[in-house]
């Protein structure tokens, strides 16, 4: 009887102070609009959003100290908390900085900043640690409720179907092209991706890789450490300004190189699914066409069945012999022995390339050639970047664990 009435007067102690938490957080998301706004907008850095969580922390606990004052003592939090929903619980914890009962992991190690943010707020595993996959389900299937990914290691069926828990994949990377993204929409899982924050230096990327194929950079400054000095030592090199720019897809980053192109005095003309009148850009429907009348083609488009091998020999042919080809997009979307082929023949003068079809593997071809230009997949890798492609993904993590509307959904 005795043990009966504890529960019952603990019940009544858990609504009471439930109710008040819930009054607490209706209150600071009515009154508080401005440290809303800090800590939801993608755009503030995530010093503006802690010290904004640290302002509504510091209120949450005087409230928290008044409610106690007002009713003598209070029960257990976690008590308290069993009577408000899982996005009430995971608002209070974000704003009390506990969201690291959660359990994330990481599909491959990453930048050190993504990595620290993300331990900081949540319980972070890393699958690198373990020896694999079912290693590390055995151990904590239950407890993964989100799976953090990247262009190197993406989410297959098994890895989604592995823990039970799951509630979203979130890729450090626009491209989602590694996730089984029909796999996640049948089970309900959203996806995120981290598309706009990169796309300035993804196109400054291509830009870069077209000036330094043209400009001869990395040879002539090989040359230099071997002694040669003079004019005469070198080939002409050959002007970017004014050469006819292709791009194949013209999403956000396939515009930001048309913007850059044309900032060099570059006609600009694109091949994609759709026309897009808007642009004033020459519309080809066929990438033969395109190929046909550019100088440069540069491939920006999304990896799907459709645009794997999209740059074949046909395509390579029709760009001829003065023509480069640029790659930022994915390392399949060229059929890469074709590339080589014609690169060591004459048939094409140039590569730039920062995506591989085996990543990591480089050919060992291209690594001995002179008309190329080769990068590791390193497009998005700025130090501003990296950090701005972080924020996003924990916000995007924060607003599912929260109910609130993902930032950038894929689905
Ligand atoms: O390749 C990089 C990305 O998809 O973000």
């Amino acid at each position: 009887m005795a043990k009966d009435a504890h529960k019952i007067v603990d019940y009544h102690w858990r609504v009471a102070y439930g109710e008040k938490l819930q009054d607490d957080i209706r209150r600071l998301q009515e009154e508080n609009e401005y440290l809303k706004k800090l800590l939801w907008n993608s755009q503030n850095s995530w010093l503006e959003k802690q010290r904004a969580a640290q302002l509504v922390k510091e209120e949450a606990t005087e409230m928290a100290v008044e409610t106690q004052m007002e009713e003598g003592c209070g029960p257990p939090e976690a008590k308290s908390f069993q009577v408000m929903d899982k996005h009430q619980i995971a608002l209070v914890e974000l704003i009390q900085g506990r969201m690291e009962s959660i359990g994330v992991l990481m599909t491959c190690s990453m930048h050190s900043y993504i990595e620290e943010e993300l331990a900081k707020r949540f319980n972070l595993f890393k699958l690198c640690n373990y020896s694999s996959l079912s290693a590390f389900a055995q151990a904590h299937a239950d407890s993964v409720r989100a799976l953090v990914c990247n262009t190197e290691v993406g989410v297959d069926a098994n890895t989604i179907d592995s823990f039970p828990k799951l509630e979203i994949v979130a890729t450090y990377s626009v491209g989602f092209d590694n996730i089984d993204i029909k796999k996640c929409r049948e089970k309900g899982i959203p996806v995120t991706n981290t598309p706009n924050v990169l796309t300035d230096c993804v196109a400054d990327l291509a830009i870069a890789l077209a000036l330094a194929l043209l400009c001869r950079i990395s040879h002539i400054h090989r040359s230099l450490s071997y002694g040669l000095r003079k004019y005469s030592d070198f080939q002409f090199t050959t002007k970017l300004s004014g050469k006819a720019v292709g791009i194949v897809g013209l999403g956000r980053i396939g515009s930001g190189i048309a913007k850059r192109a044309l900032g060099f005095g570059c006609p600009v003309s694109y091949h994609s699914r759709s026309e897009k009148p808007e642009t004033g850009y020459k519309y080809y429907h066929n990438i033969l066409d395109l190929a046909a009348n550019s100088e440069i083609l540069v491939v920006a488009c999304a990896l799907t069945e459709e645009t794997r091998h999209i740059v074949n020999r046909q395509v390579i042919d029709a760009l001829g012999p003065k023509g480069i080809v640029i790659n930022i997009g994915r390392g399949p979307h060229i059929d890469e022995p074709e590339l080589v082929s014609a690169l060591i023949e004459g048939r094409l003068a140039g590569a730039g390339l920062d995506v591989f079809e085996n990543e990591p593997d480089v050919p060992q071809q291209l690594l001995g050639l002179e008309n190329v230009v080769l990068t590791p997949h390193v497009g998005s890798d700025t130090v501003e970047t990296c950090m701005a492609m972080a924020d996003l993904v924990i916000a995007n993590l924060e607003a599912c664990f929260l109910g609130k509307p993902l930032l950038t959904p894929v689905i």
